[in-house]
């Protein structure tokens, strides 16, 4: 449970969402979740790993032997999921994971306190990866302002940025998935996704609360090849 520095609990800010939960609606969310629950008897970090296993279980997406990046890691719950279905626990392919946040180790999984947005990200990330990637996966969301539009522009920002990425360091045939919002700013993504994958779909699992705009974009099929300049979105910083 997160709690700042004097012990008190964070307020949950709802991304693309469009309300803020209280601290006590937001502890009375968690204690009445049964995948908070779940998550705590399986040992997972957060009860989002629910989400990509109910994803990889129906879409195949991490097998044996496979290099995976993990965009916006932490807590872990995605990255301990990969670690062990990847095998790199056993030294078979590798887990490639990064967060604003600190993350505590996790066995098999190589970690980096890095903003995905930072202009050195990627070079760092390639660094760390020392190869091509068959899937990068996003949990990132951004911060919120409360403005609507400005919302909206900052997570399509983050998902195309991650997606630029995705096309530099994938395999063909590799795979994407980014956390993304109903929102209907992500049609220029979709177009561009379609273009370098053979297959783009929207994905709500059912751990993802039924009440958040919040779904997943899965692209799979990389086709391989290097995007144009007027195609890949800027850095900041
Ligand atoms: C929903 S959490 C991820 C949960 C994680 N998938 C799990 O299973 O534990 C989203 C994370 O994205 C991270 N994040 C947001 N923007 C980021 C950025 N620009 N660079 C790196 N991480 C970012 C946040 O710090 C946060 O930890």
């Amino acid at each position: 449970m997160a709690k700042d520095t004097t012990g008190r609990l964070h307020v949950q800010v709802k991304t693309g969402g469009k309300r803020k939960l209280s601290s006590k609606l937001w502890l009375e969310r968690q204690l009445n979740d049964p995948y908070v629950a779940k998550a705590k008897a399986a040992g997972y970090r957060s009860r989002a790993a629910f989400k990509l296993l109910e994803m990889d279980d129906k879409f195949r997406l991490l097998k044996p032997g496979m290099a995976v990046v993990d965009l916006g890691a932490a807590p872990g719950g995605w990255s301990q999921i990969a670690a062990k279905r990847v095998g790199s626990l056993e030294g078979k392919g590798k887990v490639v994971a990064i967060d604003l946040l600190e993350m505590p180790e996790i066995p098999g999984v190589d970690f980096a306190q890095l903003d995905f947005m930072d202009n050195d990200a990627p070079e760092k990330l390639t660094a760390m990866l020392g190869g091509k990637a068959d899937i990068v996966m996003s949990d990132m969301a951004a911060n919120t302002t409360g403005h609507r539009k400005t919302d909206q522009l900052r997570i399509v920002g983050l998902v195309e940025t991650a997606a630029a990425f995705a096309c530099d360091v994938l395999k063909p045939g590799g795979a994407f998935l980014a956390k993304t919002f109903q929102s209907g700013a992500d049609a220029e993504l979709l177009a561009q996704l379609k273009r370098d994958f053979a297959t783009v779909r929207h994905v709500k699992p059912a751990a993802s609360r039924q009440d958040s705009s919040e779904r997943y974009v899965l692209a799979t099929g990389f086709r391989g090849g290097t995007r144009s300049e007027s195609d890949i979105p800027s850095r900041s910083g």
